[in-house]
């Protein structure tokens, strides 16, 4: 076998993707592969697309013209049923049923006995911190443990893939910050496309980023490229005298700009091996003036690389 046939193939190709809905082209030629286990966020404005992408790649949806191949198959294809699971935005619940009579429905639409079916939504439950909702109905939860439900639901029967679209929307920061940390401790399983407004959620989660406007993909980067490298962000409480010149005074920083109110971004130098990290000495500067910072990252902002 040669070595380009034993390479595998994307788990997601999508190419020359298009979809009309009568005159109006909402998504125009976009093509993107994704690998396995790496997960994507899907960053836009209002309108751009994103929810149409996800209706499309979930085969709800036909393309106008283009394909998409998912674990070789066209999207929408039978057998992906089960491997590939959608949280849509707007996920809803009946009200008359209970929770784990729900979930146990969903996985025994996927093959799973009536029994089976009960230890899977039980399973699925305990993955998003709500095991002992099982005998709940949805209107006796708050809105951000029903969208935990509705990311249970995906989860059922272990899928490949699974898409996010808004799962963080209108969650308190506790309930979000739950969802983020279960999103990224199942990351090594499950590839994830998420979207979202909220791009420093997107940057901690994710390692690649399609950014869409108007229905086309402007940008996909890869944020752990090396092009991060070189560059720290320093966001500060609030703004100090001095602090500007001082910063640029420190011997590796190079550059450095105010890219949001009381952000900076830091280009380094070629730092010499012996000196301290950059890092620190940022740090201890910021020590010796008594400034204080609420956060010091490698790299730029996902915000600042998009626009
Ligand atoms: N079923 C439909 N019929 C007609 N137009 C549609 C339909 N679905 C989406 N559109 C249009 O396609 C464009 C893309 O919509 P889409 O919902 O995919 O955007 P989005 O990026 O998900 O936006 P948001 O961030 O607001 O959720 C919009 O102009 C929208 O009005």
């Amino acid at each position: 076998m040669s070595l380009l046939n034993s390479q595998s193939a994307p788990l997601i190709q999508v190419d020359n993707l298009s979809k009309s809905f009568g005159d109006h082209l909402a998504l125009d030629k976009v093509s993107f592969s994704i690998e396995k286990g790496q997960p994507i966020a899907l960053v836009g404005p209002n309108g751009a697309g994103k929810t149409t992408l996800f209706s499309l790649l979930c085969g709800y949806l036909l393309p106008s013209s283009g394909t998409i191949t998912i674990a070789g198959l066209r999207a929408g294809d039978g057998n992906l049923f089960g491997r590939l699971a959608a949280l849509p935005q707007d996920a809803q619940f009946d009200p008359r049923f209970s929770i784990a009579h729900q979930l146990t429905f969903y996985a025994q639409l996927q093959g799973l006995t009536r029994k089976n079916a009960q230890k899977e939504a039980h399973r699925t439950l305990e993955l998003v911190g709500l095991a002992d909702t099982l005998k709940a109905k949805p209107d006796e939860l708050s809105h951000g443990m029903r969208k935990r439900v509705a990311i249970a639901q995906t989860l059922i029967g272990s899928p490949e893939i699974v898409m996010l679209d808004e799962a963080t929307a209108g969650l308190d920061p506790i309930n979000a910050r739950e969802v983020r940390q279960l999103v990224a401790s199942l990351s090594s399983e499950i590839t994830f496309i998420l979207s979202s407004h909220d791009l420093s959620e997107l940057e901690r989660l994710c390692s690649q980023v399609l950014y869409i406007e108007k229905g086309q993909l402007k940008q996909h980067q890869n944020l752990q490229s090396e092009e991060q490298q070189g560059f720290l962000t320093i966001r500060m409480r609030k703004a100090y005298d001095n602090f500007l010149p001082l910063m640029a005074g420190v011997a590796d920083v190079q550059h450095i700009e105010q890219t949001q109110n009381n952000e900076f971004l830091i280009t380094t130098g070629l730092v010499s091996p012996d000196s301290e990290p950059l890092d620190l000495q940022i740090l201890k500067l910021c020590h010796q003036h008594k400034w204080q910072y609420s956060q010091l990252t490698n790299g730029k902002t996902l915000e600042n690389r998009l626009f």
